[in-house]
């Protein structure tokens, strides 16, 4: 039977660099991962594609999307839904391919709860002023946006938690090899590898 790949959440507060980071991953050669296109209902920003960044949907598309059981999560953040799209996360694990998650706090809840197995990993910024800096720098919300996801941050540190693993993303090449290395490590856990070997022995 094929083993199961491995589910990785990354969340963080916005503005911390979650999109920054994985996109740096997935244009590493080596990595094996595949990423899970989220839904929204957010408006696109300049420059993004629906299908690659995100699949953007009206309310009503996202509200029949959770009626139909479609997605593995999904939250309001900062007066937008974020969702998962089931399937694809299941049918990727199926293969035995690792599946990279890149979510709020309050999904990352959800999925933890569904798979408890999974490695959860929050992405810290070096400070809060440092934190608004980069929101602000980006460019891209209003200083309405702004000072919501600000206050949304705050609520979001004191849930680290609920998290695994800690990595600050203080330099963009760091917090890569950083979140790399601790998925490395997972695929080493002695309860993972004698998982695997108790299935090859029930085989032989
Ligand atoms: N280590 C870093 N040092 C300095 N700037 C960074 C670093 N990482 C990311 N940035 C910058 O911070 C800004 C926010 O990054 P990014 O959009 O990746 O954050 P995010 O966590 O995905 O945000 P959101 O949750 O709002 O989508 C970008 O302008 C990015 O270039
Ligand atoms: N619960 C979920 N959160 C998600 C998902 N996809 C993205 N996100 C998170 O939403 C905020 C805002 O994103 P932005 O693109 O508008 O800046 C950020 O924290 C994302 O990580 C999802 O499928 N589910």
């Amino acid at each position: 039977m094929q083993e199961k790949g491995l589910l990785i959440v990354l969340s963080g507060p916005s503005g911390v660099g979650k999109g920054t980071v994985r996109k740096e991953i997935f244009s590493q050669p080596d990595t094996a991962f595949e990423y899970s296109i989220s839904m929204t209902t957010r408006t696109p920003r300049a420059g993004e594609v629906d299908g690659v960044d995100y699949f953007f949907k009206t309310r009503e598309e996202f509200e029949g999307l959770i009626e139909q059981g479609k997605l593995l999560e999904y939250a309001e953040f900062v007066g937008n839904y974020y969702g998962t799209p089931v399937d694809y996360v299941r049918e990727t694990l199926d293969r035995g391919k690792d599946i990279f998650l890149e979510i709020e706090v309050q999904g990352a809840r959800q999925v933890r709860e569904k798979f408890p197995e999974g490695l959860f990993i929050f992405l810290s910024p070096p400070s809060l002023s440092e934190l608004k800096n980069r929101i602000v720098t980006r460019g891209t919300e209003t200083e309405d946006v702004i000072n919501n996801r600000m206050k949304t941050a705050r609520e979001e540190l004191e849930m680290m938690h609920l998290y695994d693993y800690v990595v600050e993303n203080d330099q963009i090449e760091l917090a890569c090899e950083r979140i790399k290395a601790i998925v490395v490590a997972e695929h080493c856990r002695r309860e993972r590898v004698e998982a695997r070997y108790k299935k090859m022995l029930e085989v032989d």
